[in-house]
């Protein structure tokens, strides 16, 4: 449990941010100003690790889900607010060293200080010192990444791409004009809403940019970062930004790379990037425009590269549209804050309460209308509330003028609660973690995660990884699951064994083929002939929550789907051929319900590459589907893995 002191800490100013060296850098970065090494934690602090990132668990005011995605240093999971139950996105973050440390208090800082519908909001951050973590609560995107949703369609239409570009610009438009580089911008942290809105994610290599003030820290994944960063020269960071944007513009629309990356961090043909030479793929056919906003864009050197002016006017950007994007967001917002007064005031005149003020929580303009960072007023774009909490959870302190500092006293353990935003809380996975382990054949040969620039597991060109042997990590997780495997009990095929004296339970929560079904009984019971099974109370009372928790209810979706991840099959069918595949392709893999949690480890590298395969209903047709989701792994490993996956599924 996480103890909290109340206390109170000075506002970290933005120009007080220094430029913090990334420690968590690439692999393949040779910059000598970064450090990758890290301390190993202490024992007790890797069970008080483990203990908070346990589902069920409480952190601050939220109880903790589903993860949902990892980072090189985090793990994000689901959070619902207790008093609210409002959904969040939890950051749990543990820094090793004060510098890492300091780079997440910046994420934090520089975080809490935007507020716009294209960047993913903070709403509160909670620091756990006992445990040594920080969590960041941010608004739940339920789309997943913009990576997944272009890899389930291959590429995107230049319309489509339009329409992200358009949003991801007006993300940074708005950040660069409050002096905000990113330094990071990737496909996979572009996240995508339910209503198909870009959210600007992970701020954690963000900076600020003053005039005439250049940074050094090598930042960001080497395909998306421009040669000043690779050749180690000072930069600016706002012309990363637009490199970085140029790398994303290509790969929304031929759904691969400019350049090929191998074993996911070393860039091949880097001579060629320096230059920043690129062709575009022959079997993909583009507009002109397109082709003059990327060549625009990615161009080696950074002074001759297209401002965000130039770009926010280019003639495709504007292509079916009236207004620039940021005029048009702009006026988004107004006609937003119009309609908030006007419905304040009608709720006056009828003598009730405006639950919300519409001034206070809409996101700001972009342009010359929004408040800047830097004027002499901070509040307008600083949380309203500050809030610590005591080990309960009770508030203890309310101050609006103090806010994180840096230079917290490490026993404290607090929380900064910001604007509670409004925010489309998303229901929750029908499926939760079981702990069914299926281990795979380790005779069977393991695809490489080498990768190849596709975006696509569903097209069709693309090479194969050749087979290399299974390696010693992959034994270990095997063992591990086995270990896990035989603590539990199948109880496949005996439903019906019940009789009033003698009650045989099994969690029908998996569709019933290979061990689908399973029972959480103890050794001697499910060991013992059926008929003599004995179960208390306690364990039918287990069974049933479990059964009512776990809703085995396949689940419809939308697309995209293709003819590979689509079929007449029956779920059931499904379940062996996909089970078969990750033998087959040694992925390890559990499976919950419709859904297979699946880890795969890469022989070159030992590349650890976490992802789930869902069984679905498809929307409007008779026919089921699978759904591809990167947990943790480098996206391009994982595009080809999936890739491989489909192929050979035949379906
Ligand atoms: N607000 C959110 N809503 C939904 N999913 C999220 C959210 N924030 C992060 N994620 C998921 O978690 C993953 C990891 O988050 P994030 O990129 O912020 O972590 P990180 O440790 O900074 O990663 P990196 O390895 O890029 O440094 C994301 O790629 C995304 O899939």
């Amino acid at each position: 449990m996480a103890t909290a002191v109340s206390s109170s800490y000075n506002d970290i100013h933005l120009e007080t941010i220094q430029e913090i060296p990334s420690a968590s850098c690439s692999t393949s970065c040779s910059s000598n100003s970064t450090s990758c090494s890290s301390n190993s934690p202490s024992p007790s602090m890797r069970n008080s690790n483990r203990n908070l990132h346990k589902k069920g668990q409480k952190i601050g005011n939220y109880i903790l889900g589903k993860t949902i995605g990892s980072g090189t240093s985090s793990k994000v999971k689901i959070g619902t607010h207790i008093h609210t139950g409002k959904q969040y996105a939890i950051k749990i973050t543990k820094p090793k060293r004060i510098k890492e440390r300091k780079e997440i208090e910046r994420e934090i800082s520089i975080l809490k200080r935007l507020k716009h519908d294209n960047i993913i909001q903070l709403h509160d951050a909670i620091y756990d010192d006992e445990a040594g973590k920080i969590c960041l609560i941010l608004e739940l995107v339920s789309g997943g990444e913009l990576f997944d949703y272009i890899v389930a369609r291959g590429r995107l239409s230049e319309k489509e791409g339009r329409k992200f570009f358009r949003q991801m610009l007006c993300g940074l438009i708005y950040c660069h004009s409050n002096m905000v580089c990113h330094r990071d911008l990737k496909l996979e942290n572009l996240l995508v809403d339910d209503e198909g809105n870009v959210k600007i994610s992970d701020f954690g290599y963000s900076n600020i940019v003053r005039p005439g003030n250049l940074l050094s820290t090598f930042c960001g994944s080497p395909v998306y970062a421009p040669p000043e960063i690779l050749l180690e020269k000072r930069y600016n960071g706002t012309e990363v930004d637009i490199w970085s944007m140029g790398v994303i513009l290509y790969a929304m629309v031929t759904g691969q790379l400019p350049w090929t990356l191998t074993d996911g961090v070393q860039v091949e043909g880097m001579d060629r990037l320096l230059r920043g030479e690129f062709k575009y793929p022959s079997h993909v056919i583009l507009s002109d425009d397109v082709k003059e906003l990327i060549n625009r864009m990615i161009v080696a050197e950074p002074s001759e590269r297209a401002t965000l002016d130039e770009i926010k006017s280019h003639i495709w950007v504007n292509k079916g549209f009236s207004m620039e994007p940021d005029q048009e967001y702009n006026k988004k917002i107004s006609d937003r804050l119009e309609k908030e007064q006007q419905q304040a005031l009608l709720q006056q005149h009828e003598g009730t309460k405006s639950p919300r003020q519409p001034c206070s929580e809409s996101p700001y303009m972009n342009g010359a209308n929004k408040p800047s960072l830097f004027q002499s007023s901070p509040n307008l774009t600083l949380p309203t509330k500050l809030t610590s909490h005591n080990s309960n959870n009770n508030i203890i302190q309310t101050n609006n003028d103090k806010y994180l500092s840096p230079n917290k006293p490490s026993q404290f353990s607090s929380a900064i609660c910001l604007d509670e935003k409004k925010i489309n809380s998303t229901p929750s996975s029908p499926h939760s973690i079981s702990p069914q382990y299926t281990s795979p054949q380790l005779t069977s040969p393991t695809p490489s995660a080498s990768t190849t620039p596709p975006l696509s597991p569903l097209s069709v060109s693309g090479q194969r990884s050749p087979p290399t042997t299974p390696n010693f990590k992959t034994s270990l997780f095997h063992n591990i699951f086995k270990k896990k495997q035989s603590n539990l009990h199948i109880n496949q095929n005996h439903n019906n064994s019940n009789s009033h004296s003698d009650i045989s339970v099994s969690v029908n929560n998996s569709p019933t083929i290979n061990g689908g079904q399973q029972s959480i009984v103890d050794n001697a019971s499910a060991n013992a002939p059926i008929s003599k099974r004995r179960f208390s109370l306690e364990d039918i009372v287990k069974v049933i929550t479990r059964n009512k928790n776990k809703n085995p209810k396949i689940r419809t979706m939308r697309g995209p789907f293709t003819s590979g991840t689509t079929t007449r099959k029956t779920p059931l069918e499904l379940f062996s051929l996909i089970e078969e595949n990750l033998n087959s392709n040694n992925i390890v893999f559990r499976k919950n319900c419709y859904v297979f949690d699946c880890k795969h480890i890469g022989t070159l590298n030992n590349e650890t590459i976490n992802f789930e395969i869902e069984i679905c209903r498809v929307s409007g047709m008779d026919m089921y589907g699978i759904k591809f989701k990167r947990l943790y792994g480098d996206a391009w490993c994982y595009s080809s893995l999936c890739k491989q996956i489909v192929n050979g599924l035949t379906l």
